[in-house]
């Protein structure tokens, strides 16, 4: 078994050039380079459950139809995702043909590093061998690393009806979870994704998978929460670019059309950017934005964070009135960001200087401090009694900004 790296894995196929995985951001230089110690997801299942599929189609820009005749794995791929601070990590491949009990398979090794293990079972062929597969793989996994998250992917699910679907997530969710009681390990935790490479139930997945190996997540959570509760938003989503994956949202529940709907305009804003960018490599830059009135009386908001970040947010028509509000908050927004990045490099820097441990603390802990002072001045959005739409400096911690209030109160506008 060779270890090898795809080379030609190292690009984004239909992607405009130069705006694929490429350099990080400018924020990131001088952070050495994690190389493979980057948190590691493995892509396991038995052979044509669509693991290379699932691989091309969300970080490969590779159209479904293309991946119909795509030859088998007979090699681990290593795949490396360095894409925004928050979005790095590799992808292995792993075909399914091997043996974990080949001498081999070094699964000290494959599995020591591991941070997730997809399991991929294909929904339209029968899952019995899959499921004892899945077994085995998560029996040795976990023996070896034991923070290691187990994620199912209930594939191809596109072939099946939606009452077959629910059947087919009930049965192997109890003979998976039976399976593992039987071997000992019912403290194992599996998670079960219905996922298909034909519509957005993919990407959904895989930005739950991502999210799980963010340590910042709790951090931009909150961020999210704090703008949308000060600024009319109903729903707002970090996203990674490239691959359309969602590293992070607010705490309300995610509507999969919410999702599809915000992964729309992504295309759009991008497309736009590429015809009639200025910039030769089209696409992103840090002007880049767009706001967009649906006939159902919704507006879609997206700017751009940073080159692969991107805030895309739903709100209502008359949640918008005030667009000047919403600016600024997001600014307040992408300084905060920025904040997050800093530490997380000094962090990896090893210095002694902010502690991104320390901001998902003092964020986390409800005790009303963002633990950013730029968040803090988060400008709220609301209707005064007389309807007027005032500003008033964020609530979030009762800390006071006389200047920004000041700025963005309407009557002293007036
Ligand atoms: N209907 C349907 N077909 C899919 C889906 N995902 C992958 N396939 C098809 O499944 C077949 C096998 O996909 P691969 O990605 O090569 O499978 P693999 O698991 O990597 O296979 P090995 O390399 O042999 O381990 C291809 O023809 C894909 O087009 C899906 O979501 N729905």
């Amino acid at each position: 078994m060779s270890y090898e790296d795809d080379q030609s894995a190292t690009y984004v196929g239909s992607f405009p050039k130069g705006f694929g995985y490429g350099p990080e951001e400018p924020e990131l230089e001088g952070v050495p380079s994690r190389g493979d110690d980057k948190p590691r997801i493995l892509l396991m299942g038995l052979r044509r459950s669509g693991k290379s599929s699932i691989q091309k189609v969300v970080f490969h820009k590779v159209s479904p139809n293309e991946t119909l005749f795509l030859e088998s794995t007979n090699k681990i791929i290593k795949d490396d995702i360095s894409n925004s601070s928050f979005v790095q990590f590799q992808i292995w491949d792993i075909p399914g043909q091997i043996d974990f009990f080949d001498q081999t398979f070094d699964s000290e090794y494959i599995f020591g590093g591991c941070g997730a293990l997809i399991f991929v079972i294909d929904a339209q062929d029968d899952y019995m061998e899959a499921l004892s597969r899945l077994q085995q793989a998560v029996t040795r996994a976990h023996k070896i690393n034991e923070a290691i998250k187990f994620e199912v992917f209930i594939h191809k699910v596109d072939g099946l009806s939606d009452d077959n679907k629910i059947e087919t997530q009930r049965d192997i969710l109890q003979r998976a979870t039976d399976e593992l009681a039987d071997a000992g390990m019912d403290n194992v935790q599996l998670s079960f994704y219905l996922t298909s490479i034909y519509d957005h139930s993919i990407f959904e997945a895989f930005s739950k998978v991502v999210q799980k190996l963010i340590p910042q997540l709790p951090v931009l959570e909150n961020l999210l929460d704090i703008i949308i509760s000060n600024s009319k938003i109903e729903k707002a989503f970090l996203f990674d670019v490239v691959s359309k994956i969602y590293i992070a949202t607010d705490s309300s529940p995610v509507d999969m059309q919410c999702y599809e709907l915000c992964c729309d305009m992504i295309d759009v804003v991008i497309d736009m950017s590429c015809i009639y960018g200025i910039r030769d490599d089209g696409a992103f830059d840090n002007e880049s934005g767009s706001f967009i009135k649906l006939n159902s009386g919704t507006v879609l908001f997206l700017r751009e964070v940073n080159r692969h970040l991107a805030l895309v947010c739903i709100l209502r028509e008359d949640g918008c009135e005030n667009r000047g509000i919403i600016e600024y908050n997001f600014k307040c927004f992408r300084n905060a960001i920025q904040e997050v990045f800093v530490a997380r490099n000094k962090q990896a820097l090893g210095r002694n200087g902010i502690e991104g441990g320390d901001i998902g603390l003092s964020i986390g802990s409800g005790g009303g401090t963002t633990g950013d002072p730029r968040m803090d001045r988060v400008v709220k959005s609301v209707h005064s009694d007389d309807g007027d739409l005032r500003g008033l400096n964020g609530t979030t911690n009762g800390i006071g900004h006389g200047v920004m209030n000041g700025m963005m109160d309407r009557d002293n506008m007036d």
